[in-house]
């Protein structure tokens, strides 16, 4: 095959204008001749001049000699030569060219890409460049195809699990319409399943799916699908590797296939926190460029026994709660989760228990810094490299807290809750765009756990609405937070090893109560934990956190300086 070059430029048409247009192996560029300067080259293609440095992401700007596009090559979906016998057909498209022009420039390439919209939304466009000759747009197509072809973290073939009853129940409506044709376009070929039952996809890839001929696994739907596959291809992994997923130290082995997320849930605060939008199209796109975003994972036990992992939050109390009195609800769809909110919210129940946990000393950044995880965040990849190094778990103690003790470097906190929240990422969700813990990582090997104590309505109300403005929601003498690495709670009243199933008899026993004594203000003695969206069996559980077990097709949060809050920590 005839070696084509890495560097090309020519003077083509686009629209009704030349273009001085150039490739050189890292962005595309076309910029527009002056129209008193128009001249055809024929297709003589000269080696490319750099009199000027591109900026990382394409850009467009209108100077002296007109307007001026650029394109990471790495941002380019497909490219395809337009067929020559189409171009007399009398179709729209056509009819908008000059005669003239089509007519004098009969050939034509169009370039899909990537183009950035509003926050942080990702759109495919293309342009289309007409040549005077065959051969120039022949070879114009087979370099971009050549470039393309070599970026070897692109997916070629995609596993994809569409829960047909996530969210508002579109899933499929949103695959069919807005993903699959951008995969065809980017010629990456899927193999779909429309799962018919809960934990379908989770079973199918823990066990049948053939995964060595995949690139990586999509999910269609919302935090809980997404969750799913996280435990379908973690407990694959682990079998696969002779690793016990029961004992709680066991290092686990991270998995090799990414996992594209197409928001079409209820929360998706999963996909909202990697690529900073909940929006089908631009999560399509990420895939389609092969991104990376490295993931903390944690594994939740209760007495040796796994019970669940979780990425997202791990809530007991206030947000047990709603997810508890929620799901009794889905037919509301998204709604749900305002409705159990307002109410949980009225019911005002804290829970006692003890919290201890390892907290992570040894690592840059805490939850209260200022400074955000970002695409090619410094301190995922500072904190992740510490963990790779099997950095022991020493942890220096803080004399600083009145009702805490120390125990082999734990700390150990007792009190009456309203929540206690582990966030391993910030959390962020169209419901609160700066999540539950803003500063936390995806990818440092830690999680931030809150604890919000009693305190009156009114100040819980305070810290709720904290979630959704700029002011500090940890700023609160009720609320502490903390970055951990592993982390036990026991509630008071723990019940030993044959403990009662809190879903079967906890719940029932409690509300009975309070059923039975309508004026009884006493809260019950146990909440539930909301684990990504799942609630767990037991409410005694110990967690520990996996640093980077998995990889997401996302890049984390592109910075956008003109939308970014730089928040004024005054308290309202
Ligand atoms: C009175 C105003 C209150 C505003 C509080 C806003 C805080 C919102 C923070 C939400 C953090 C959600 C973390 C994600 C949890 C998901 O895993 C879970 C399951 O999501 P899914 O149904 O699978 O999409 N959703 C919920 C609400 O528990
Ligand atoms: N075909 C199906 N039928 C019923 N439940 C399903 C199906 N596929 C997946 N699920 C379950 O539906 C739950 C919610 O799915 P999810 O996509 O997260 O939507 P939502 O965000 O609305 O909760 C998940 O726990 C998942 O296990
Ligand atoms: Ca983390």
């Amino acid at each position: 095959m005839e070696k084509q070059p890495r560097l090309l430029a020519s003077q083509l048409l686009l629209k009704n204008s030349f273009f001085e247009v150039s490739l050189n192996g890292v962005l595309l560029t076309w910029k527009e001749i002056p129209t008193k300067k128009k001249r055809v080259s024929g297709g003589i293609h000269y080696p490319f001049k750099v009199g000027f440095c591109f900026p990382k992401f394409h850009r467009r700007g209108k100077g002296e000699s007109g307007t001026s596009h650029s394109v990471s090559v790495s941002e380019i979906l497909a490219v395809r030569e337009l067929d020559v016998d189409s171009k007399t057909k009398d179709d729209g498209r056509w009819q908008k060219m000059p005669q003239k022009s089509t007519e004098a420039y009969p050939y034509a390439f169009t370039v899909s890409y990537v183009e950035r919209a509003w926050q942080h939304r990702w759109r495919c466009s293309d342009v289309t460049f007409h040549c005077l000759e065959g051969a120039l747009c022949q070879q114009w197509v087979q370099t971009i195809r050549g470039q393309l072809a070599a970026l070897t973290s692109r997916p070629k073939h995609l596993l994809v699990y569409i829960n047909p009853y996530g969210g508002k129940q579109q899933g499929k409506c949103i695959y069919e319409q807005k993903v699959a044709p951008l995969f065809t376009c980017a010629s990456i070929s899927t193999d779909v399943i429309v799962t018919e039952h809960a934990n379908h996809a989770r079973d199918h890839l823990r066990t049948e799916a053939e995964l060595k001929q995949y690139d990586g696994v999509v999910c269609v739907g919302g935090d809980g699908m997404f969750s799913e596959i996280v435990h379908g291809l973690v407990s694959r992994t682990q079998r696969d590797n002779g690793v016990d997923q029961n004992s709680p130290e066991e290092k686990l082995v991270p998995c090799t296939l990414r996992i594209g997320i197409i928001p079409a849930g209820s929360t998706d605060c999963i996909c909202y926190a990697t690529v900073g939008i909940n929006d089908p199209v631009t999560s399509a796109l990420h895939i389609i460029v092969g991104d990376a975003q490295p993931m903390d994972v944690c594994s939740v036990h209760h007495n040796n026994t796994f019970l669940r992992y979780s990425v997202s939050l791990l809530g007991y109390g206030f947000y047990g709660d709603v997810l508890a009195d929620s799901e009794r609800k889905r037919w509301m769809g998204p709604a749900r989760y305002d409705f159990s909110g307002f109410k949980t919210f009225l019911t005002h129940h804290y829970y006692e228990g003890t919290v201890s946990f390892l907290p992570a000393t040894d690592i840059l950044g805490t939850p209260r810094d200022k400074t955000r995880c970002r695409a090619g965040c410094f301190i995922c990849q500072h904190n992740g490299q510490l963990y790779s190094e099997d950095a022991p778990e020493i942890c220096k103690t803080d004399p600083d807290v009145s009702d805490s003790e120390y125990e082999g470097g734990w700390r150990v906190i007792r009190g009456k809750f309203l929540a206690i929240n582990a966030a391993s990422m910030s959390c962020a969700c169209p419901r609160s765009p700066k999540g539950l813990s803003p500063a936390a990582h995806l990818a440092d090997g830690t999680t931030d756990l809150i604890l919000v104590r009693k305190c009156s309505r009114f100040n819980f109300l305070r810290h709720l609405l904290r979630h959704t403005s700029k002011y500090d929601q940890f700023d609160m003498t009720f609320v502490e937070v903390h970055r951990v690495r592993r982390f036990h709670f026991t509630p008071r009243h723990c019940q030993s090893d044959s403990e009662l199933d809190l879903r079967e008899n906890g719940k029932r026993l409690f509300s009975q109560i309070c059923r039975d004594h309508p004026a009884c203000s006493c809260s019950p003695a146990y909440s539930s934990w909301n684990c990504d969206g799942e609630i767990l069996p037991h409410a005694a559980i110990e967690v520990g956190v996996h640093c980077q077990l998995i990889k997401l097709f996302a890049r984390g949060i592109e910075e956008q300086p003109v939308f970014e809050d730089l928040a004024n920590p005054c308290a309202i």
